[in-house]
């Protein structure tokens, strides 16, 4: 699997499977067993997806080792509210069958972060988390991160997709070689909509999803498609055996229009 060497010298899978909205039984176990056996070795979870358990019951029945598995998962808003963010890792790494995760992540920009960095760093420190990072950070909620802090992130995990580039949160991570890791990066599936990507999948003998993902990758951002189809699996993790030109990556360029399909991290209240 293609790696991003991050800012702290540790080398992440460019391609992940996200798990937000799969259960926390069978299916997850499932879509994580076929992803690895597609070449996957990166997961993406979090405590508010409600399916920790089932991702550490795949990680614990997996034929891959877990030392070759990249696994993030994410500090709840409530918890780094309530000050409780060494206590929710712990939760975490106990549902998830592990004793450290590759990269722990604010999951938004809410109060309360600054301190939980803080026992970010300490986790770090303790060997419970390999690296560090942030979810949806804008460019001066980052700022105030780097303020209080003494570990610089070592990824930001924002919305992004042809409809959303999040030019301004971008440039600010590119300050400080911080990752950029797309969440959405299929538009919730919503990709299949947009003629180009079909139009220029033909060109490649590729699929619009194919096409959608290797336009990001070929942008250095990180992709977690979720599915928690066998088919679309492999198809999301076949992206390697192609490149866009650049004449079709600025065609893409230009669908841009600042859609969201998620909250605004400076305007919302969950
Ligand atoms: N940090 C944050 O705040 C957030 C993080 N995330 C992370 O990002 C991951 C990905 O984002 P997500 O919002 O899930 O959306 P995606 O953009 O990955 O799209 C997922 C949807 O597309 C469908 N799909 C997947 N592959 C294909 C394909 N090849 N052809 C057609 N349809 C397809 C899936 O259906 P099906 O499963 O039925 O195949 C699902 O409905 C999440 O799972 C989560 O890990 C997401 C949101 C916010
Ligand atoms: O990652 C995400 C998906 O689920 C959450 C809600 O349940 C979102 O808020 C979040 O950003």
């Amino acid at each position: 699997m293609r790696t991003q060497k991050l800012n702290n010298g540790l080398e992440m899978p460019v391609l992940g499977l996200g798990v937000w909205q799969s259960d926390n039984g069978q299916e997850t176990v499932n879509a994580i067993h076929w992803a690895f056996d597609a070449g996957y070795r990166h997961i993406d979870t979090a405590r508010i997806y409600k399916n920790e358990e089932a991702v550490g019951k795949a990680l614990a029945t997996a034929t891959v080792p877990r030392d070759q598995v990249w696994l993030t998962t994410k500090i709840w808003n409530d918890d780094i509210r309530q000050a409780r963010t060494t206590a929710a890792l712990e939760e975490s790494l106990e549902r998830l069958q592990t004793d450290y995760v590759d990269l722990l992540l604010l999951h938004w920009p809410v109060d309360g972060s600054t301190r939980a960095w803080q026992e970010l760093e300490q986790a770090v420190a303790a060997g419970k988390v390999c690296s560090i990072g942030l979810s949806n950070f804008m460019d001066d909620q980052l700022q105030d991160i780097l303020n209080a802090g003494n570990i610089v992130p070592a990824v930001n995990q924002i919305e992004y997709h042809p409809y959303l580039v999040q030019a301004e949160a971008i440039s600010a991570c590119d300050a400080h070689d911080i990752a950029i890791t797309a969440w959405s990066p299929l538009m919730q599936g919503t990709f299949l909509e947009e003629p180009l990507f079909a139009e220029i999948a033909e060109d490649y003998g590729k699929t619009a999803a194919q096409v959608v993902l290797r336009w990001c990758l070929q942008n250095d951002i990180i992709v977690i498609p979720k599915s928690v189809h066998q088919k679309r699996i492999i198809e999301n993790g076949d992206l390697f055996d192609f490149e866009l030109t650049e004449k079709d990556m600025q065609r893409i360029d230009q669908l841009e229009r600042g859609k969201r399909l998620g909250p605004d991290p400076h305007d919302f209240d969950f």
